[in-house]
């Protein structure tokens, strides 16, 4: 079970990705809670202003901190144990392994930035983490509390069909996907490779960890350093560098 509280000027926004498909019924089933608060509740002034203009000038405008401080205190989370997370392009960047870091937590706090940035405070007094889903920058910090959402709720036991387990994922293990097939296995003369037909097991396996190894050799010879490779990998990546057509 993991409780993430979002909190955000529109929360309106999650309305739809949280409330289809798979993390609609993590939520039903009570292995996700969502709970969504709108900052501009925990406004004082007869505006409900959250932002305001930025002092030494400059344009734009700042999402202030006395709102977001309300509704974290409203929340009551304990800033040592719970992860408060601001999403700006100045965080750490989203990855599988911080996916899964957060998933071993209970409660995960949301803060969803607006307009130019947010005051100064809200970084360093409020937020006790900060995380970027990439290099380039958003109107909000919304799309990437749903990215993290998504990512982490998939890693709680029991959001996936135990058929799609997560540890499956090829990115759990460093590598990216190799090629997968269905039904039917041939339409318009585009095959199946005949190994995936054969049923022979030990075969299937090896051409799948070789297919995965050749792509990320391809396309992210980065994540290959990253990767403690069996010998049986090293003999499957020295076949893939010869140009094996195998
Ligand atoms: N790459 C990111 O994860 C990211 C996060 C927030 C953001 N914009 C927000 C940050 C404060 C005002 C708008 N842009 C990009």
């Amino acid at each position: 079970m993991i409780r993430f509280d979002i909190l955000s000027t529109f929360p309106e926004m999650f309305d739809s990705p949280f409330g289809s498909s798979l993390l609609k019924k993590a939520q039903e089933k009570g292995l996700v809670q969502i709970r969504l608060h709108n900052i501009r509740d925990y406004t004082e002034d007869r505006h409900r202003m959250t932002d305001d203009a930025p002092y030494g000038g400059g344009g734009g405008m700042l999402m202030k901190v006395e709102p977001v401080d309300k509704a974290l205190r409203e929340i009551g989370a304990d800033r040592e144990a719970v992860p408060i997370i601001l999403l700006t392009p100045q965080g750490q960047v989203f990855n599988q392994g911080v996916a899964e870091e957060l998933s071993a937590h209970s409660r995960i706090v949301l803060l969803c930035g607006h307009y130019e940035g947010v005051d100064e405070r809200i970084r360093t007094k409020l937020a006790n983490r900060e995380i970027s889903i990439g290099d380039y920058v958003l109107t909000g910090g919304e799309l990437p509390a749903m990215v993290l959402v998504d990512a982490v709720s998939r890693l709680v036991p029991g959001v996936l069909g135990n058929a799609e387990s997560a540890s499956a994922d090829s990115l759990s293990f460093g590598l990216l996907e190799y090629p997968q097939y269905t039904r039917p296995s041939e339409y318009r003369g585009w095959g199946v490779p005949e190994v995936l037909l054969s049923g022979h097991h030990k075969l299937i396996t090896s051409w799948r960890r070789k297919e995965a190894l050749k792509r990320t050799w391809l396309r992210r010879p980065d994540l290959i350093e990253k990767l403690d490779l069996t010998e049986e990998d090293r003999k499957l990546l020295r076949e893939v560098m010869q140009g094996d057509p195998e």
